[in-house]
């Protein structure tokens, strides 16, 4: 092979029987650049190939032995050895001759005479052209690799869209077979949809010499097919098309674009499509100067649903809201107006159980109300989920641009706090966002924050009111109660910031600090040799269904060293109508131990026979608004000593709490109520106060009729 070093010389080899030729082509080859190696026959020749192979053969036909045309013939046999070019020198200038040269394998022939010059060249030549050759056939092949490993159809156009040259690609379907299409036009393949756009593209890309994309789709057996064309010039009227098939690609931008966009449980538009929709409408609103209302709605009750009902018929509750909420507010008749048609409300699903309406061209509040009112009754019909029906109500904020804020936060934030005012008023209704709600929020995330700071810097304290035998006024009882100083508003009322805590979540701690510097002062009295009585503390709602509660009670008891049967936990009505059999099963566990339980409040909530029984309480406790009224209200006095009555007969304690007069403790005492509270004895005091009562053993109430 000829080598592609610089200095290196291209090697011929002069096969000849005759000496004197050989030394005459030997001169002229060498003079002409040829490194020479000579064999004296066809034998010699095929032996010296391989060392090293030659890059040309000046070939002798007529010799002893094999003749030139066989050592052509077998040269050709050997893969190395097939590009080599040969030149076969013949004194035979017949046709005949020149022919079989040929079809042994020859490039080129040379006849005796020799012109000797003429050889030279002819070698140069014959050499050239054999090395372009082999470069334009190396060429092809890698061409033909490199189609091969293409997944895309290639096609060769004319500038009038005619079909020159097709290549089927290895990952593409072809739309029409290839030898319908060669030498026809485009437009009579191609759907004239699809065809039109690659037409323009091919003028564009002669026309301005660089490559043209067109997208487009074509119906395959198998459904749509999208493609990618990319159109580059090749010459001046002519164009190679490479076709992709993007289908699959597509579907994945598409899959990407519904996670990012719409909500997997429900199909519905996700937070993100909200919040540039509100963009968009708000920029729509700003421009026409029309009014934009957004509804912010939450459902009432869900966690409870989910909590009971488990989290998968949560998910189809949500599901079936959605689908509801999807049909309904589509149809046109939902909203009479027709810019709230179809096109005009988005509703979408930012998260959990929180939905979301953007109602754009609302210039009437009105429309807006009677857009929350009807959702709202969309929503409290039944909902079957599996075969149990199941009513939720919802509670929704409105906020309204651009009275409520400019941009889609502001007025994200203000329906939020809208729907959150919604809840406080007893939820299943809407209200309006006002200004005062968020100094309201404000003012109670300062509280929240406060109330952190409170229980680390240790602000927090108990005070203790002594609870009293209604016979004798012998302290039987001590219900703890917690108080806040704080340093810079003063005493802050348990009513202020226990529903707070409550909501945050901070009740937990709060609680828990509670009862250890309840059970602390149990035992520090116990030392001082005066408790006899036990002592009451509050636990909420929040704070009993938190996991680690029970555990905690009996951790604190075992940890300050009381007896449990001195604790008592009044719980509220509230917390045990949501009963669950873990909460009951903890509260049979810590009332095995000793611990009592009271209901506070009794008589407010749903004064149910049912839970009493459930659960191990011990004592009812007659909320202090039935005891205001007495002796003179009759249906306050009706309600306590139905109270007193039912105790008696279920066989509990009851106690009644906020005595304040003379009255009042004379009625209760001839209605049997066998215990009281109230500041008529006492109000609630410090440890050390109570201390002293605690050694004196009872309170005589004052004769007067004033509270002390
Ligand atoms: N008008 C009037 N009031 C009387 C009279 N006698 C007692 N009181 C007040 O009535 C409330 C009785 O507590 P409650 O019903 O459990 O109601 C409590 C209880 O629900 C809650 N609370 C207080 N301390 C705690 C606590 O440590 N944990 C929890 N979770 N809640 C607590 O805060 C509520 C209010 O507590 P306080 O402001 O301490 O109010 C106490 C007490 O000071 C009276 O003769 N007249």
């Amino acid at each position: 092979m000829l080598s592609n070093a610089e200095h290196v010389l291209p090697t011929a080899l002069i096969v000849d029987d005759d000496y004197v030729m050989r030394m005459l082509e030997r001169e002229t080859l060498a003079q002409f650049g040829f490194d020479v190696l000579e064999a004296a026959d066809g034998e010699q020749a095929l032996d010296m190939l391989d060392d090293p192979p030659p890059d040309l053969l000046l070939l002798d036909v007529e010799m002893p032995g094999i003749d030139g045309f066989e050592v052509c013939r077998r040269l050709r046999q050997r893969w190395d050895m097939a590009r080599v070019p040969v030149i076969v020198v013949t004194g035979m200038d017949d046709l005949a001759s020149i022919n079989r040269a040929y079809e042994s394998g020859a490039n080129d022939f040379v006849a005796k005479p020799i012109n000797w010059p003429i050889l030279g060249h002819r070698a140069r030549y014959v050499l050239r052209s054999a090395q372009a050759a082999r470069q334009l056939s190396e060429l092809k092949e890698k061409q033909a690799a490199i189609m091969r490993a293409i997944p895309d159809m290639i096609f060769v156009m004319d500038w009038q869209g005619t079909y020159l040259d097709y290549k089927q690609g290895y990952a593409t379907t072809a739309f029409v077979p290839a030898s319908e299409l060669l030498g026809k036009n485009m437009a009579a393949i191609l759907p004239a949809e699809v065809a039109k756009p690659i037409q323009q593209g091919i003028e564009l890309a002669l026309l301005r010499g660089h490559l043209q994309t067109v997208l487009y789709k074509l119906p395959m057996p198998d459904g749509s097919h999208h493609y990618e064309a990319r159109i580059t010039p090749n010459g001046v009227d002519k164009v190679v098309i490479v076709v992709r098939d993007i289908t699959t690609q597509k579907l994945n931008e598409d899959k990407i674009r519904r996670l990012a966009y719409f909500d997997t449980l429900t199909g519905m538009p996700n937070r993100q499509s909200f919040l540039e929709r509100l963009d968009h409408e708000l920029a729509r609103a700003r421009r026409n100067h029309h009014q934009l209302a957004l509804l912010f709605l939450d459902l009432d009750g869900f966690k409870r649903i989910n909590d009971t009902l488990g989290h998968s018929a949560g998910d189809y509750l949500l599901q079936a809201v959605a689908e509801r909420m999807k049909e309904k507010l589509r149809a046109g008749d939902f909203v009479a107006r027709p810019a709230l048609d179809e096109s005009g409300l988005h509703v979408a699903r930012l998260g959990g159980d929180e939905f979301t309406v953007v109602l754009p061209d609302v210039d009437e509040t009105h429309t807006v109300s009677m857009v929350a009112t009807r959702l709202q009754a969309l929503l409290a019909q039944p909902f079957l989920i599996g075969t149990q029906e199941i009513v939720v109500t919802s509670s929704i904020g409105i906020a309204l641009f651009p009275a409520d804020g400019d941009d889609a936060a502001t007025l994200l934030k203000h329906a939020d706090t809208a729907m959150y005012h919604a809840k406080d008023q007893g939820r299943n209704n809407w209200q309006l966002y006002h200004q005062s709600l968020t100094t309201q929020t404000t003012a109670r995330m300062a509280l929240e924050t406060d109330i952190r700071k409170g229980l680390e810097q240790g602000e927090f304290h108990l005070l203790y009111q002594p609870q009293v035998s209604a016979a004798d006024g012998t302290i039987v009882g001590i219900e703890a109660l917690i108080r806040w100083q704080h340093p810079q508003h003063g005493m802050v009322s348990p009513a202020q910031f226990i529903p707070v805590a409550e909501e945050s979540g901070q009740i937990v701690p709060m609680g828990e600090w509670v009862l250890d510097t309840a059970c602390r002062q149990i035992m520090e009295w116990q030392l001082h040799g005066v408790l006899t009585a036990r002592v009451a503390v509050n636990v909420s709602a929040r704070q009993l269904r938190s996991p680690h509660f029970l555990d905690r009670v009996a951790a604190i008891i075992s940890e300050t060293g009381i007896r449990a049967e001195q604790l008592e936990l009044e719980l509220t009505e509230s917390i045990l109508m949501d009963p669950e059999s873990r909460q009951v099963q903890g509260l049979c566990r810590l009332r095995a131990l000793g611990v009592h339980f009271a209901i506070d409040d009794f008589g407010t909530g749903y004064s149910s026979l049912s839970y009493i029984k459930r659960f191990p309480i011990g004592m009812l406790k007659i909320d202090q608004s039935f005891v205001r009224g007495l002796p003179n209200s009759a249906n306050d006095t009706g309600i306590a000593t139905a109270i007193i009555a039912m105790a008696h007969n279920l066989g509990l304690e009851v106690i009644a709490e906020g005595v304040e007069t003379r009255q009042q403790f004379e009625f209760l005492q001839q209605a049997k109520c066998p215990k009281l509270q109230g500041y008529l004895f006492s109000r609630p005091l410090p440890p050390d106060e109570v201390e002293i009562l605690l050694r004196r053993g009872s309170i005589t109430p004052p004769s007067d009729h004033t509270a002390k």
